[in-house]
């Protein structure tokens, strides 16, 4: 539960070490740090992000995650996400494909909503969020995405495109799915049930994630590797992370990388996992496809990699509905469903 303390995470399993960015450096142009932020982004696409400045709105947003999660089911089933591909909404769900019930439950609230409210641009939502959208979650949207758009300015120099790309893929008042997600998964209790998989691996569907969580349960493969490694939770560090669509737009360049939850490690175990992330999208109308007209950069990168795609030929609304839609159970149909909703056609035997 936000606010309870935690045992600490433990010293003994493996874990794989993340760069540290220092958002105001990065935001002041600091040269050191930018290349820091670099390498990250371009070696493993994940790293930890502190002096975001966003701790107070994140804490404030896991209170309106306990207390929307808190409501009786029946409350949470009436704003369901529903299995024609859409994202937001609440969900209580089964992501384990043919072995057990996944027990996470999340709450999803789209930016659109967020900034426009009380005006409904995609969905309306439990009580608890709406008493708290205009002083929380929408606090913690325009906080998360000032965060984004210094990170994606940053790459826009370095993958050399025209002053201002990638922010304007990724407007603040165009529609897109950017969203809000808070998860709750329960104590662990057993032997057995320590063995599952929570949220199974897989790529992010959008640009970036910026996420915030306490207890340990997040791994990496890192390329190259076949085993899977934890990342320490850092207190005051978020974790940022490259998602499908930045990876096509600059060739391949940043790496949008697996990952999965399993249970916390050690004591940790015993204690229900929150997570808080904020999921950047590109606007909805745009096609995710390598830049190659704007950066001879990118153009460089596609062609010392003949054997990729980097024309998905779908705009990202349809993008994230063909992962979402797949990942629903009622609408499973074999494994190539199921690889379909998770990214990683590229590494089918990563579970
Ligand atoms: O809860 C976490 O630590 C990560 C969650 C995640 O990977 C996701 O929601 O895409
Ligand atoms: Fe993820």
């Amino acid at each position: 539960m936000p606010g309870t303390t935690l045992p600490p995470f433990p010293d003994d399993v493996r874990t794989h070490p993340l760069l540290i960015v220092d958002f105001e450096l990065i935001k002041a142009g600091d040269r050191e740090e930018i290349d820091r932020l670099w390498e990250a982004a371009t070696t493993l696409g994940f790293w930890y992000l502190k002096n975001h400045g966003a701790d107070q709105e994140a804490n404030d947003m896991f209170d309106v995650g306990a207390e929307t999660l808190a409501l009786p089911l029946e409350e949470r089933l009436k704003f369901e996400q529903g299995d024609n591909g859409q994202s937001f909404g609440s969900q209580q769900t089964d992501i384990n494909p043919g072995k057990f019930l996944d027990n996470i439950e999340f709450i999803n609230v789209s930016k659109d909503d967020a900034l426009a409210y009380p005006r409904v641009v995609h969905l309306t939502y439990p009580s608890t969020i709406n008493a708290r959208m205009e002083n929380t979650v929408a606090p913690f949207v325009r906080k998360s995405l000032d965060v984004t758009y210094v990170v994606l300015n940053i790459f826009n120099d370095k993958l050399g495109l025209p002053e201002g790309t990638l922010e304007s893929m990724h407007a603040m008042d165009e529609h897109s799915a950017c969203e809000v997600r808070c998860t709750r998964s329960p104590p662990v209790q057993d032997k057995e049930a320590m063995e599952r998989v929570m949220l199974a691996a897989h790529t992010d569907f959008g640009s970036l994630t910026f996420l915030h969580n306490r207890l340990g349960g997040l791994q990496v493969m890192p390329p190259g590797h076949d085993e899977w490694s934890y990342i320490r939770p850092i207190p005051g560090h978020a974790i940022c992370n490259i998602a499908d669509a930045l990876s096509i737009f600059s060739g391949g360049i940043l790496q949008s990388n697996i990952h999965r939850v399993v249970p916390p490690p050690g004591a940790q175990a015993g204690y229900e996992r929150w997570s808080l992330v904020f999921f950047t999208r590109p606007t909805s109308s745009k096609v995710l496809r390598a830049l190659v007209e704007s950066s001879p950069i990118i153009v460089d990168a596609v062609k010392k990699q003949p054997d990729k795609n980097f024309e998905s030929g779908s705009t990202a609304a349809e993008w994230l509905a063909r992962r979402v839609r797949n990942q629903r159970i009622n609408n499973r149909r074999g494994p190539d469903t199921w690889t379909a909703s998770r990214g990683t056609e590229h590494t089918p035997t990563a579970a």
